[in-house]
């Protein structure tokens, strides 16, 4: 912007460049009557992100600005689009009515939109939470908060610092706030962190000073906030490692927002051991919240089940699913809640009914604390306060402990309700600029100056025809335009009858218009009515607005109530429209599945799905080795079996016919080679990865979820680390574990370990061709049919032919018993070890238990005869 100190500058563009030095990092909207205009390098990014013209100022000049505007009234689309692309905006509006304005008009940005900081429903997904975060690290723990402003929820919390990317992931922030980087708030773990963050998600990376993250400076913002003395009341104590990133959220919030935050009540402190963890690794390939190709919500497991109906509901079925819980009678509680609607098809279609159409209270809260309410949102919440009534009916009838606590927080706001009624008109206009917002009625003086400006109308017409008869000029008419108000209009041919003292004011084509001294005055009168109206009804409008902040933490509990209630209806209505059942959740670390189905493959292939049981954990084994060709639905089993767990632990039924779960802490998967070339790792090593992460991690009350370890390196080395792997899960884990797998050889790991059993899956052969059917059998199979799958997938036959000729060759030169044959002797040898060190064991406590004192030497010789055949018969 080499231009801004050039004296030739405008005023109005001396303004503009005083706000963009205050708003470097954002795209300035400049309003200048009715357009927002962009100049320089944001006229350029406008241009290209919002496919708008770029066209110049000053081009007869030297030097030409870049300019591209934006129609006012169109704003809201634009700054969808802009945002979505990952840009900052400033808003920088006139402040001042033009016409009052002595030289350039005043201007001042009246708030900073950036992805994590939108509060416009346009801007907004209904169901989807839409956080923006700040990340700390201490010197022990890091520590994460997030917001999200457009709803007013705000938690944080203390974690490791190895689990803070996955925690960013599964909460996918729009915008991630962090500290300079400079000093030592910004060490080389933080850029780590950070670059992780930008890779993994589409999160937009604000820096900040280092005193945002100020921990003294940081409380104080807080207990600003909260109107408290310090923070302990919401479980944070002082020194927190917490405070400096929550702290830095709100200084955020106040440096862009310019309006009161007083919807952020207070800090809700997540406690990481209540709930089930579900590393990113997880979320991303058991498609829990996007499908793992297209990220499209739209297949995910989110997608398929979600019936919610309200957008508070669904951004709380979200974090349910995301976060389900660990404790059995916090979920039986949902259980409890869901069975009671599910056993009652009139409750439930009466409480969805009810749902239909329920204005998203939560963002409208959100609105009305920070002024952003416009007239809509008072109709929509006059409608739906409604309902409120008839819900808590309903819901009073339930005996769950969880609906009869929702029923209590149905609060129906009568007197509120009663204000919206009275005052807001239901066909109003989206905006109060002109007028039609306050109802007739409402306000006695409103109503004597509407009727004022009503009855004009007919004051015209009748003026109208007293003139036209008094000079005789039937066809003459009253009109107006916004240049010269109110005229009379007589067409040329009669000009001549124009008594004197009509004043001429325009000539036009075939006709002269004029005006009278009568006209006039009635025009003031009337013009004066209206400019009245308008500020009267403005005035009232905002009087609403402002008793409504009144109401809003009441709102808030209202909307987290019917949340609740939209949650619960959904999971019922999703068990009767599919036939999901109660899971029974136990303390045992077992789970077993009579039916099993996949809920999202399930749902698309109706019944040609093949339902299966699961027996895993205890008396059952807790590591399954699964066999079987490709393409014959191992991954199918072993996700499925995820995904119940996850669902039954958010609280909601699950497609099976029976379900026992033992309650799970954490699932680990290792599925696929997922493509991070773009992170600069070898598919290889992300597999490695993944399952160094899960051996170091996982609990004896985990579930693991492993497909084909192993397979990114050469066969034997693969089939080592698959081996080794397990036995260390079998042995010194004992999670739950279902491992898909093509190393045959890893079968004969459920006859050297106790807890380690076999299934495969069930294929027909017929004629050349195989049928896979899909069902999980005990036991193993050696075969794979890999060379019959690629026949499906249309290799052309010369190759299959060939491959067959091939892998025949290579059977009778590797035979698979020489293969054996090495595990065998592997086998031999861990018996072996393990029968030396217990016979050595025994006899070394046979010595010690010896008083060699008191033998007598014939003893003596006895106990070394005996010993030497217990060592004799180990080694045979
Ligand atoms: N239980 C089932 N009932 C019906 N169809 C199924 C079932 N399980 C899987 N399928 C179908 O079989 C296809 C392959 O399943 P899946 O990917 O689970 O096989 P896989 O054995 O893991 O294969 P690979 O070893 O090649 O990875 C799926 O896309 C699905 O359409």
């Amino acid at each position: 912007m080499a231009a801004y100190n050039n004296k030739k500058l405008t005023p109005a563009m001396k303004q503009f460049h005083s706000f963009k030095e205050k708003y470097p990092d954002a795209v300035l909207f400049f309003r200048m009557g009715d357009f927002y205009e962009t100049f320089y390098e944001d006229a350029k990014i406008c241009s290209r992100v919002l496919g708008i013209a770029l066209t110049s100022r000053g081009k007869d000049s030297d030097s030409p600005i870049p300019l591209a505007g934006i129609p006012y009234h169109a704003v809201d689309n634009y700054l969808k689009k802009i945002i979505e692309a990952g840009y900052k905006v400033a808003v920088c509006e006139q402040v001042e009515d033009p016409k009052e304005a002595k030289g350039v008009v005043k201007r001042d940005v009246v708030r900073v939109v950036t992805p994590g900081t939108v509060t416009d429903d346009i801007l907004l997904e209904a169901k989807e939470d839409n956080f923006l975060c700040a990340v700390h690290l201490g010197r022990k723990f890091a520590a994460i908060a997030y917001v999200d402003i457009s709803t007013g929820k705000f938690c944080a919390q203390k974690l490791p610092e190895a689990e803070l990317a996955d925690e960013i992931c599964r909460l996918s922030p729009r915008e991630c706030i962090t500290a300079e980087r400079r000093g030592e708030l910004f060490g080389d773990d933080a850029a780590r962190i950070i670059s992780e963050i930008k890779s993994r998600t589409d999160a937009v990376i604000t820096e900040r000073p280092g005193w945002y993250f100020e921990p003294n400076g940081a409380e104080r913002t807080l207990t600003k906030l909260f109107g408290t003395k310090n923070l302990e009341g919401f479980g944070i104590e002082e020194g927190s490692d917490i405070i400096p990133a929550a702290g830095a959220v709100i200084e955020y919030l106040n440096e862009t927002q310019k309006t009161t935050l007083r919807h952020i009540r207070g800090i809700k402190v997540v406690q990481r051991n209540c709930y089930l963890q579900i590393d990113q690794t997880s979320l991303r390939s058991l498609e829990i919240l996007r499908t793992l190709r297209s990220e499209d919500r739209r297949g995910s497991l989110l997608w398929s089940i979600d019936k919610t109906r309200t957008g508070m509901g669904g951004r709380l079925f979200n974090a349910w699913l995301r976060m389900p819980l660990c404790d059995k009678k916090h979920i039986d509680r949902r259980l409890d809640a869901a069975a009671e609607f599910a056993e009652n098809k009139d409750l439930l279609d009466s409480i969805t009914g009810q749902l239909k159409n329920f204005a998203d209270l939560e963002r409208i809260a959100s609105r009305i604390s920070t002024m952003r309410a416009g007239p809509k949102d008072f109709v929509m919440l006059a409608d739906t306060l409604e309902k409120v009534g008839p819900i808590k009916e309903t819901l009073q009838q339930c005996s769950s402990p969880l609906l009869q606590r929702i029923a209590e927080g149905c609060d129906m706001m009568d007197e509120f309700a009663d204000l919206l009624r009275r005052a807001i008109n239901p066909e109003c206009p989206n905006h109060t600029r002109d007028g039609g917002v306050i109802i007739d009625g409402f306000s006695e003086e409103l109503d004597r100056l509407r009727s004022l400006s009503r009855d004009a109308n007919s004051w015209l017409a009748e003026y109208q025809a007293q003139e036209a008869q008094r000079i005789g000029i039937p066809n003459l008419k009253v009109g107006f335009n916004k240049v010269f108000g109110y005229y009379i209009e007589v067409s040329n041919s009669l000009k001549d009858k124009v008594p004197e003292e009509y004043i001429r004011k325009q000539t036009i084509k075939n006709a002269e218009r004029y005006i009278t001294e009568r006209l006039k005055e009635f025009e003031q009168q009337i013009l004066n009515a209206r400019d009245r109206s308008l500020e009267l009804e403005n005035k009232l409008f905002d009087d609403i607005r402002c008793e409504a902040v009144n109401y809003v933490e009441r709102l808030q509990r209202l909307s987290d109530s019917i949340a609740a209630a939209d949650c619960i209806s959904s999971i019922a209505a999703l068990s009767m429209q599919r036939g999901y059942v109660r899971p029974e959740i136990t303390e045992e670390k077992s789970i077993q599945f009579i039916e099993g189905r996949h809920p999202v493959i399930a749902d698309n292939l109706g019944s040609e799905f093949v339902s299966n049981d699961l027996e895993l954990g205890d008396e059952s084994g807790d590591v399954m080795i699964i066999t079987g060709p490709n393409m014959s639905g191992k991954s199918t089993y072993i996700r499925q079996t995820a995904l119940l767990v996850i669902m039954a632990q958010m609280g909601c039924f699950i497609p099976a016919k029976q379900a026992r779960i033992g309650v799970v802490d954490r699932i680990f998967t290792r599925v696929g080679a997922s493509d991070e070339l773009s992170r600069g790792q070898s598919t290889f090593m992300v597999e490695m990865t993944e399952t160094a992460n899960i051996v170091n991690n996982a609990t004896d009350r985990s579930l693991v979820i492993l497909d084909e370890v192993g397979r990114g390196t050469s066969t034997y080395d693969g089939l080592s680390i698959a081996w080794a792997v397990t036995e260390h899960i079998a042995n010194n884990i004992g999670c739950r574990t279902l491992f898909a797998t093509h190393y045959h050889e890893l079968v004969e790991l459920a006859e050297l370990l106790r807890n380690v059993k076999n299934c495969n899956v069930a294929v027909r052969e017929w004629m050349d061709d195989v049928v896979f059917l899909h069902k999980i059998l005990p036991g193993a199979t050696d075969r794979s049919y890999g060379i019959h799958v690629a026949k499906l997938a249309g290799l052309p036959e010369r190759i299959v032919k060939r491959s067959r000729e091939i892998l025949s060759d290579l059977e009778s030169t590797f035979s698979r018993e020489a293969e054996g044959a090495q595990l065998s002797r592997n086998r031999t040898t861990y018996q072996q070890e393990d029968l030396f060190s217990r016979k050595h064991r025994d006899v070394l406590n046979k010595l010690a238990d010896t008083d060699v004192n008191n033998l007598t030497p014939i003893e003596a010789i006895t106990l070394l005869s005996e010993i030497k055949t217990e060592i004799s018969d180990a080694s045979e």
